[in-house]
């Protein structure tokens, strides 16, 4: 039980206002504070034994007090169960590893480990106490709930940084995580083509780095390897492996894991695989002696993806040395853990899954920031399981907030409160900006629509007045006035965040890392301000209307133009915010009061809320009424399922709303030899045409025009056979410079 009796008496002014929302992080099993505190000395004088000064407990203890150490210091007792120094408490100290009892009275501060990264945690729950500026008599009786916390970089996409894996790995040793899986699907020599080559000289010293980092911070560096896409099931390749995984030692590597997943072919075979690991287990690890146990990730790592009768998943559970960890992401690729999943799970395995939890990871939805907060997993789980690690975003920075949300969920289940652990997150994260952060971070949670399903809630405090907002204006023409003062207020609230962040000196890092996202999230501010004044007008039937409505259209273009130009990834390019309430509301709001002042004024203003720059004409029946799709940098005409009768003559023209550069064009009509039969011009002006090239890409239908570097202002493609055609629409797709 945590009861905090926080009546620190008025010794503490500015204390016992901080200490009403203090909270020790992860939040302990067990943490009782008394009415009197000590002042926080400012040297110390170590009590322990002297193998104590060779871990990593005593160098963080070492930095905690001004004056360091010294004979007339405040006496710290410190240590592990069975050393003298700390007899006398030994009856305090959990029986959990990693479980610690710290206890600090008039006289003496004392820690005791039930092991060494125990004894250090204790250290790191002292420093978090001694930010109260006073140190509450107090007695904290702590340990884990889950063996393995932390995370696993397992993601798609730019790796993190050298210095962001350092900086994470600190962030790790404060929050009591103590794994971290180095597994970058994206790193050569951890996958396939140079798994089999040790790294070259600069990145191997920088693991080495991060291993004495992780070291520092009681964190166990996990190298993992990703093989299964070429390996062969030879002794060749097994002792190539057994080779790296050698290198990698002699860099300090004193935990390894083997990831099998979204693999094909060979590589998949459950046999093979159990053999691979077991070897590696009985003639590496084993041998080793100082090694972690082995983590391997199945190629069937969710329920969705497994079929049990294959028996994949029970010839690992059979086969593979006990001590081995399997893991495991739910019931799908993208799925919240619960009781249900683990009591599927890990029959089949027969022992404890290792979860591989994958969020905040972004890589299928890399347009999107994941800020919200950590919620959706069963707070019952905790004996089974013997790993929760989360696979975050390639923006480092950005996931923690999810991250010590995770490390307080799985240090301490039942007592996991997603929202204020949410609210904590952000204050550790920028405490001089947490209520800017946390505005952007409520509107900035959702993943949008994507392959796996999994959504997140988003703008959770104000959906209630967007929906009644919304729902008064289109039904009845009516203004919900509070609810329409609550979205003005959040309007401006979220342009002074906006700004505050990107004008902030704290935390830089984060700040470059959002920054798309934050000039998106003031224009969706600045828009929100201007349709809400066009609701206004529309409904005073003021001219006034006019110059709001074309400045809220200017904000879509700029809008348009942040989505364009920044993150263009390959897969979801572009900048999106608050994309689940808080835009499609404004945008509602936007068509609606135009649509509504035209009828009214006889005007013609656009009423399209979403910017698109291209817009398609045809005198082709099948095609006139295609949308045009706007994505990243360029645009596609949605492709057609039927059968189109493509009339002599008839065409298909694309505008732009100014003129463009065009990088690439394709064209695919479902038929080979369409090229002859169709002509694709091009034109800077509208006016003067040029024809240009279509090439057709080698056994496929698909024709590609050599369109690089040209300007356009209008593309038109014709059928020019002399004769109707029937096609297929399949693909008309263009990109910009
Ligand atoms: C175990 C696993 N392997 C893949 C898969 O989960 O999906 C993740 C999210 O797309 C991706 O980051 C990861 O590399």
């Amino acid at each position: 039980k945590t009861f905090l009796v926080l009546g620190l008496m008025g010794t503490l002014s500015l204390g016992s206002v901080y200490a009403q929302e203090f909270h020790l992080q992860p939040t302990p099993q067990e943490y009782q504070a008394g009415q009197d505190s000590v002042m926080v000395p400012v040297q110390y004088s170590l009590q322990a034994e002297t193998a104590f000064r060779e871990t990593p407990a005593f160098h963080l203890l070492n930095t905690l007090f001004p004056k360091g150490e010294g004979k007339d210091g405040f006496p710290v007792y410190v240590g592990v169960k069975g050393d003298k120094s700390v007899k006398k408490y030994v009856r305090r100290v959990p029986k959990q590893a990693e479980g610690y009892y710290l206890g600090i009275e008039k006289d003496r501060i004392v820690i005791v480990g039930a092991d060494e990264r125990g004894a250090y945690y204790g250290v790191q729950t002292l420093a978090q106490l001694m930010t109260l500026g006073k140190l509450p008599l107090a007695e904290v009786t702590d340990y884990p709930d889950v063996p393995y916390r932390g995370v696993v970089e397992g993601f798609y996409g730019t790796p993190w940084s050298h210095e962001a894996r350092l900086r994470q790995l600190e962030f790790y040793g404060r929050n009591k995580m103590n794994v971290y899986l180095y597994g970058p699907k994206d790193d050569p020599y951890h996958s396939t083509p140079n798994w089999r080559k040790p790294y070259p000289a600069k990145e191997a010293s920088q693991l080495k780095e991060l291993v004495d980092k992780a070291n520092e911070n009681g964190v166990i560096f996990y190298w993992a390897i990703h093989p299964g896409q070429d390996i062969k099931w030879n002794e060749e390749d097994r002792d190539l492996l057994l080779k790296k995984f050698e290198s990698m030692y002699q860099l300090g590597v004193r935990a390894f894991a083997v990831f099998f997943d979204d693999i094909s072919g060979e590589g998949t075979k459950a046999e093979k695989q159990a053999e691979l690991l077991n070897y590696l287990d009985d003639h590496f690890v084993k041998v080793k002696g100082d090694v972690e146990p082995l983590v391997m990730c199945p190629t069937e790592y969710n329920k969705s993806w497994s079929d049990v009768k294959g028996g994949y998943l029970t010839t690992l559970g059979d086969k593979l040395n006990k001590g081995i960890q399997i893991m495991w992401t739910g019931n799908r690729v993208i799925a919240c853990i619960d009781k249900e999943s683990m009591d599927f799970i890990n029959p089949l395995l027969k022992r404890k899954a290792y979860i591989w939890w994958n969020f905040p990871v972004s890589d299928y939805v890399r347009d999107h920031l994941l800020m919200g907060p950590v919620y959706g997993n069963g707070l019952d789980i905790k004996d089974d399981m013997s790993a929760f690690v989360s696979n975050p975003m390639e923006r480092a920075e950005a996931s923690k907030i999810a991250l010590y949300s995770v490390a307080d969920y799985a240090w301490n289940l039942e007592k996991y409160d997603s929202n204020a652990s949410w609210k904590r997150a952000i204050r550790d994260l920028m405490p001089n900006h947490a209520a800017y952060l946390e505005t952007f971070a409520a509107h900035n949670s959702d993943l949008g629509e994507n392959g796996h399903g999994f959504r997140r809630d988003e703008s959770v405090a104000l959906q209630p007045a967007l929906k009644s907002l919304l729902a008064a204006y289109e039904k009845n023409g009516e203004m919900d006035e509070a609810a329409y003062k609550q979205v003005a207020e959040e309007c401006d609230k979220i342009i002074v965040a906006a700004d505050r962040l990107l004008a902030s000196k704290e935390s830089r890092e984060l700040i470059e890392e959002i920054k798309p996202w934050l000039m998106q999230f003031k224009l969706i501010g600045e828009y929100g301000r201007e349709v809400l004044k066009m609701v206004r007008l529309q409904k005073q039937g003021g001219q006034e209307f006019v110059a709001v409505h074309d400045h809220a259209q200017a904000l879509q273009t700029l809008m348009y133009e942040v989505d364009a130009t920044y993150n263009q990834n390959p897969y979801q390019p572009g900048v999106k915010s608050g994309s689940k309430y808080l835009l499609p509301t404004f945008n509602s709001l936007f068509e609606t009061s135009t649509q509504r002042y035209n009828k009214a004024a006889g005007t013609t203003l656009d009423s399209r809320a979403v910017y698109m720059p291209y817009t398609l004409s045809s005198n082709v029946k099948q095609l006139a009424l295609l949308p045009m799709r706007q994505k990243g940098k360029g645009g596609n005409v949605s492709p057609s399922n039927e059968v189109i009768i493509w009339q002599a003559g008839g065409e298909v023209a694309v505008a732009m709303d100014y003129v463009r550069t065009l990088e690439s064009l394709l064209v695919d009509l479902g038929t080979q030899g369409a090229e002859k039969n169709f002509r694709l011009e091009i034109s800077a002006d509208g006016v003067n045409w040029k024809t240009v090239d279509l090439r057709p890409v080698p056994g496929r239908t698909l024709l590609s025009a050599e369109v690089s570097g040209m300007k356009v202002l209008k593309i038109r493609f014709t059928n020019v056979s002399g004769s109707e055609q029937k096609v297929y629409f399949k693909q008309f797709r263009f990109v910009e410079q």
